[in-house]
């Protein structure tokens, strides 16, 4: 059967990367995807605003709406403190398996839950299933449409406090305009634009966070 482009990931990171060494998954990943194949990691420009964004949030508890071959979760969890975690959703279970192979790779598996399943089934599940109080940060990376609806979710689950920091990919391209139309007009949040890149293309992209004002 012909394999995945996300099963070709990884095999060139099993390959190519040093196990246990997370910037080393992460460049080995840049490397394929920039050379080889396009995949829609946040990579590397985009990836430095994100972890400006973790380093500035320094969360315990981190949740990630979509995993895809878990690049911005090794990305993040190599940031986290001692005894902080990720959680990370993804829906698709074939993006899921190769995820969860990346990061035990990464040796970052202690830090990352792998949650797999629709955002909007895990989210009203985070407080009692997963023993979550509230969110210190959130990396909202999944589908464009599920952005607004989502982060409503989160706060009618009690899920943000007041200074919990929402960081949006893709802003620009593919584009989230009910997104940042939602939060900007929102008094309950605070919000940045991050100009930048489409990972591995000169096309303009941005990231935006969003601080829960309570
Ligand atoms: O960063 C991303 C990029 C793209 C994407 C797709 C097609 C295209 F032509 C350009 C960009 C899709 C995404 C879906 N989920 C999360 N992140 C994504
Ligand atoms: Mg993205």
């Amino acid at each position: 059967m012909n394999q995945s482009k996300e099963q070709r990931i990884l095999n060139f990171v099993l390959q190519n990367a040093v196990r246990g060494d997370p910037c080393s998954v992460l460049d080995t990943i840049d490397k394929y995807c920039s050379q080889k194949e396009w995949a829609m990691n946040v990579g590397d420009e985009k990836g430095k605003i994100l972890d400006k964004t973790v380093e500035e949030a320094n969360p315990s508890v981190a949740l990630e709406l979509g995993t895809y071959c878990g690049y911005s979760a090794v990305r993040i969890s190599r940031l986290l403190k001692a005894g902080a975690r990720l959680l990370t959703v993804e829906f698709n279970p074939e993006f899921a398996a190769i995820a969860k192979q990346m990061i035990e790779f990464a040796g970052v598996q202690d830090k990352v839950k792998l949650l797999e399943g629709p955002s909007e089934e895990i989210i009203p599940q985070l407080k009692k299933k997963y023993e979550v109080d509230t969110l210190d940060f959130v990396f909202l990376d999944h589908w464009k449409d599920r952005y607004t609806p989502d982060t409503i979710l989160l706060q009618e689950c009690n899920l943000l406090r007041k200074g919990s920091v929402l960081l949006a990919d893709n802003v620009i391209f593919p584009g989230a305009p009910d997104f940042l139309n939602y939060v900007r007009k929102s008094p309950h949040f605070q919000c940045t634009n991050y100009p930048s890149h489409l990972e591995y293309m000169q096309v303009e992209d941005a990231m935006e966070k969003a601080v829960f004002l309570g």
